[in-house]
């Protein structure tokens, strides 16, 4: 028997859609046709092209806990693709796969059909590829921009007496640099805040820029672990507002950990349910809902939550 809607957060996905995400946006974030920049599509074209980031048969093992076992997942270029499960399901544990900070006991992880699971997560970057951490990662005591311009740093091919001195490539470099921080804040609606210290922000403003230097580099896979975690309710709102923005704007593909049910439901066009590290699921929100296995091993614990939105 499927949960009531009312337990699986039916009310608060609506919120979350993206017809409703697109109102009352800043015109900076309307969505746009096509990439500006690198002509690509835009929107989901989920189950189309080939996949942009494809796992398989990933196994990853801490001592005797299995944290994964077996799990295959295809992201398709312009998706927003959800991972959920209960309380140490392997959620975090995939996502630091994907992003190169665990190296799986076994599987592959592939972008554009290339292996990648031995590259360095320094060298990430350079692939298309950016995350935001479940803990804010942000360098506090510099300001918002010089955070979001860290995110370029990967880039930078001056050496450091070069950027000290502001001479030769340098220069150039930290004026363009500085002027894509400052669209990606405009983008972002944090021109207002750009020289205050970040850790003088409040946490949803962080979190804001911890996106911001996610995307500054324009990256192919975004991969955000947790982003509303901690937010009010409109917080929650107006960030799932960014994130479907960013993908409309950037064809930036996503993939996101996020326990809130009402969130995942409206923003996701694919779920991935973990258990135990495996994968129980794979389906459109929908399916996902209505899925007994999930419901036994997941969604039916938000209905003794508290708002029923989140676990
Ligand atoms: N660094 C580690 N050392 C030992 N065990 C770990 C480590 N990281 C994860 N685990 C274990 O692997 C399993 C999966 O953990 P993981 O953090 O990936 O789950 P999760 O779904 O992200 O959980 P949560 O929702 O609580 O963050 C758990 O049993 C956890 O205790």
């Amino acid at each position: 028997m499927p949960l009531p809607s009312s337990a699986l957060g039916v009310m608060e996905a609506s919120a979350y859609a993206p017809e409703v995400l697109a109102r009352g946006l800043p015109s900076s974030l309307r969505p746009q046709q096509q990439s500006e920049d690198r002509g690509e599509p835009t929107g989901s074209v989920a189950g189309v092209a080939s996949p942009l980031l494809s796992l398989q048969g990933i196994g990853l093992s801490f001592g005797g806990v299995v944290a994964l076992a077996d799990v295959d997942l295809s992201v398709h270029p312009g998706e927003i693709r959800a991972i959920i499960g209960p309380n140490g399901a392997g959620k975090s544990s995939l996502i630091n796969v994907i992003s190169g900070v665990y190296q799986p006991d076994r599987g592959q992880v592939l972008l554009d059909g290339i292996s990648y699971a031995h590259v360095p997560t320094q060298r990430l970057a350079h692939l298309g590829v950016a995350r935001t951490f479940q803990n804010l990662a942000l360098f506090k005591g510099l300001s918002v921009l010089d955070n979001v311009a860290s995110g370029l740093a990967y880039k930078v091919r001056s050496n450091f007496a070069g950027q000290v001195l502001g001479i030769g490539r340098s220069r150039g470099e930290q004026r363009d640099t500085l002027s894509r921080a400052d669209q990606i804040l405009e983008f972002l609606d944090l021109s207002a805040v750009r020289d205050r210290l970040v850790g003088t922000l409040p946490y949803g403003l962080q979190k804001r820029v911890e996106l911001a230097r996610a995307l500054v580099a324009e990256p192919r896979l975004l991969l955000l672990d947790e982003p509303m975690a901690g937010m009010t309710a409109s917080e929650k709102s107006e960030m799932a507002g960014f994130v479907r923005a960013a993908l409309d704007r950037f064809a930036t593909t996503v993939v996101l950990i996020e326990h809130d049910v009402g969130v995942v439901m409206g923003l996701s066009d694919r779920i991935a349910v973990l258990d135990y590290g495996r994968k129980i699921a794979d389906a459109t929100p929908d399916e996902v809902r209505n899925d007994q296995r999930v419901i036994d091993a997941y969604l039916g614990v938000a209905s003794d939550n508290e708002d029923g939105a989140g676990i």
